[in-house]
């Protein structure tokens, strides 16, 4: 296929509860380079007038968390960090960590190579293209899932499988050689190596979790030792009608933390005190989000982030997330000695597994993503022998 043609394909479509506009199963490729040139927003990237923005948003002006105390034991920091964390997680779910530890040459290389990937002809990105269900591969603005409120992106997302050493499984490098070939391998050791650090990074959060809420230190960072979590490129082209799309629609994660890096042009808004608030980027630091499944795992204490990515009518933008999840099968509960006496389960027992299932085949992901699970799982459990 030629990447600069008119692209529309036929392809059969996933029926998703809260996906409306649905009646016609032609699926649009997303092929940035014609887009960037139509004088017209296709009307499938359109997105409801309540869901858009409107004018400057105010910043968000939270201090970010400095990790460097808690990295060298000093119990003040420690107690100072987990507070600040307690704080933003009760309120909005959302945080940014510097002093992280985390080598800048680990960001920067990753994202030049998100940014070589997503300059690859059209034909090129889709030899790794997203099956239906699964979560790994490249997918443009979602277009062979939904029909309508397309999001003015496009993705390429991978697991990682977390485990105890660095390095003990190439996962992420074989994924990248098989799929793409082998000129892209040093590509994968470039995702292996930044999703190694973010497991890292993703430990030393959940033990300040842990802390902030008062459970054993180590019992989220156990409870998530053998997941297996999702590295992704997010690549927003410029949009000469931005006040009409978005690049990702208002949502909550699914997953239980969302460790995200996002470059200069900024567009990463959060849903906070009733107001949507602008992100503003800093290459020193991490964003973290709460996402449903660690809403659940402290019974519904902390919140769930709700936010979204705005798109920029000039510059491209590009961001690099890891999801952080459990292993498919381990039942989601919060710890015991969180749950004060008497307390009433705010969610159900589940799984990562059922979620994923509940996001990829049934509903797509939006604000009320948990709520609408739990129903499904509950209707689901009683149909089921
Ligand atoms: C389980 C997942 C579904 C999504 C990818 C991972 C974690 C986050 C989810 C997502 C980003 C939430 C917003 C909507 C979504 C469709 C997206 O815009 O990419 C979601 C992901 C997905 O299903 O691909
Ligand atoms: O790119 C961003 O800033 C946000 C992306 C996002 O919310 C997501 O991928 O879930
Ligand atoms: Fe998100």
């Amino acid at each position: 296929m030629d990447s600069s043609a008119t692209t529309l394909i036929l392809c059969p479509k996933l029926q998703l509860k809260n996906d409306r506009s649905s009646e016609n199963d032609q699926v649009l490729v997303f092929d940035t380079t014609l887009f960037e040139k139509q004088p017209n927003l296709p009307t499938q990237f359109m997105w409801p007038h309540e869901d858009l923005p409107y004018g400057a948003q105010d910043e968000l002006n939270d201090p970010p968390v400095d990790l460097k105390g808690f990295l060298n034991g000093n119990q003040e920091s420690i107690d100072f960090a987990a507070a600040q964390i307690r704080t933003a997680c009760l309120d909005h779910g959302f945080f940014q960590v510097i002093n992280h530890g985390v080598d800048t040459n680990i960001v920067q290389g990753a994202h030049e190579k998100m940014d070589a990937f997503f300059n690859l002809p059209l034909t090129k990105k889709l030899s790794i293209k997203r099956k239906p269900g699964g979560l790994c591969g490249y997918s443009g603005a979602h277009a062979d899932r939904f029909s309508s409120k397309l999001p003015w992106k496009e993705t390429l997302s991978f697991t990682y499988k977390h485990a105890n050493e660095p390095a003990t499984g190439l996962d992420v490098v074989n994924y990248i050689k098989y799929g793409l070939g082998k000129e892209f391998e040093e590509a994968g050791y470039v995702y292996q190596k930044y999703c190694e650090a973010m497991k890292k990074l993703s430990v030393s959060i959940l033990e300040l979790l842990a802390i902030s809420l008062g459970v054993d230190r180590s019992y989220y960072r156990k409870f998530f030792e053998d997941g297996r979590s999702v590295m992704r490129g997010n690549n927003y082209p410029p949009c000469r009608e931005a006040g009409l799309t978005l690049g990702t629609g208002p949502h909550s994660d699914p997953n239980a933390l969302t460790i995200l890096h996002q470059d200069q042009v900024g567009g990463l808004e959060i849903f906070s005190d009733n107001k949507w608030r602008a992100i503003r980027p800093r290459p020193d630091a991490f964003v973290v989000n709460i996402g449903d499944t660690f809403m659940a795992l402290s019974n519904g204490r902390y919140k769930s982030c709700l936010h979204r990515a705005v798109v920029n009518k000039e510059k491209v933008r590009r961001s690099l997330v890891f999801f952080v999840n459990p292993k498919e099968d381990k039942i989601v509960r919060p710890p015991q000695d969180l749950m004060q006496r008497e307390e009433a389960r705010k969610y159900p027992d589940f799984t990562w597994l059922d979620l994923q299932e509940f996001t990829q085949n049934h509903y797509r992901a939006d604000t009320t993503t948990l709520q609408n699970f739990v129903q499904w799982l509950s209707s689901n459990k009683q149909t089921q022998p």
